[in-house]
């Protein structure tokens, strides 16, 4: 998915980010969307998870799924994003040359039932995952199932493919990348989750198909789901992500 990102798509404002609209040649992206398994039928704007590694092992998933997580849940993405954001990639962060010779696993390998796939190293200095993500649809009342926050300390990059139904027609749903209002804390010891008056909204990335968004972590990468209205339609992505087995800030 990242082979039509390279660094000229890096821009830095609020933070180091890319976006890419068109990201999977079209035929990928259009089975992948038509196959994708609906949200469990839950409460309004509530995400459901199905992990990379069911995915993988799942018969009923569609094979267009199990090729397309079976090409990124290995640290090679991990190393590919490092490259990418180079000029923007400093420590903590790992080097791409460190990631390169890491041990890795799957995030959520220890629930990989026996007999199911090799096993993994249970210590993996680095974890992979391509995961589906799904907000669950929000008939009446506008909403969104996570606004400003930064994401795990432990994660190095984040990347969300958007998948919009061609039919929805609902008004937001965006990523808002923000601006710390009083500077980034040189420490981070607060809650992940922070109150919209700490920050700043400058860029609002479309809730559109087949567009990538890809950030590194960090204390600035300040960023949350736009709130979208009142709809019948249900939000969705594939998220792919690595962390590290320790928290970087
Ligand atoms: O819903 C989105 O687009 C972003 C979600 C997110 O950033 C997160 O859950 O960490
Ligand atoms: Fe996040």
């Amino acid at each position: 998915m990242f082979d039509r990102l390279g660094p000229d798509d890096v821009v830095v404002d609020p933070f180091p980010h890319a976006v890419v609209h068109d990201a999977l040649p079209d035929e990928v992206y259009e089975r992948l969307a038509r196959t994708r398994q609906a949200g469990p039928a839950t409460g309004a704007n509530v995400r459901s998870v199905v992990p990379g590694w069911v995915l993988q092992r799942l018969p009923h998933v569609d094979p267009a799924w199990r090729d397309f997580v079976g090409r990124h849940l290995t640290v090679d993405m991990a190393v590919r994003v490092a490259e990418v954001f180079a000029d923007h990639w400093a420590p903590p962060l790992p080097t791409a040359a460190a990631l390169e010779t890491a041990s890795w696993s799957l995030v959520g390998a220890d629930m990989i039932p026996p007999g199911l796939g090799d096993p993994m190293p249970a210590d993996a200095e680095v974890r992979v995952d391509c995961r589906l993500e799904t907000i669950s649809a929000s008939p009446a009342e506008a909403g969104s199932h996570r606004q400003q926050h930064l994401d795990l300390p432990s994660r190095l990059f984040s990347a969300l493919l958007y998948m919009r139904h061609p039919d929805d027609d609902t008004d937001g749903g965006g990523l808002v990348l923000y601006r710390w209002r009083d500077g980034a804390p040189t420490t981070f010891a607060d809650d992940l989750e922070l109150s919209a008056d700490r920050v700043e909204p400058v860029v609002t990335v479309p809730y559109a198909p087949n567009t990538l968004v890809v950030f590194p972590n960090s204390p600035r990468a300040l960023h949350g789901a736009e709130v979208r209205a009142a709809t019948t339609f249900e939000r969705t992505y594939a998220f792919l992500t690595a962390e590290v087995d320790h928290n970087l800030w």
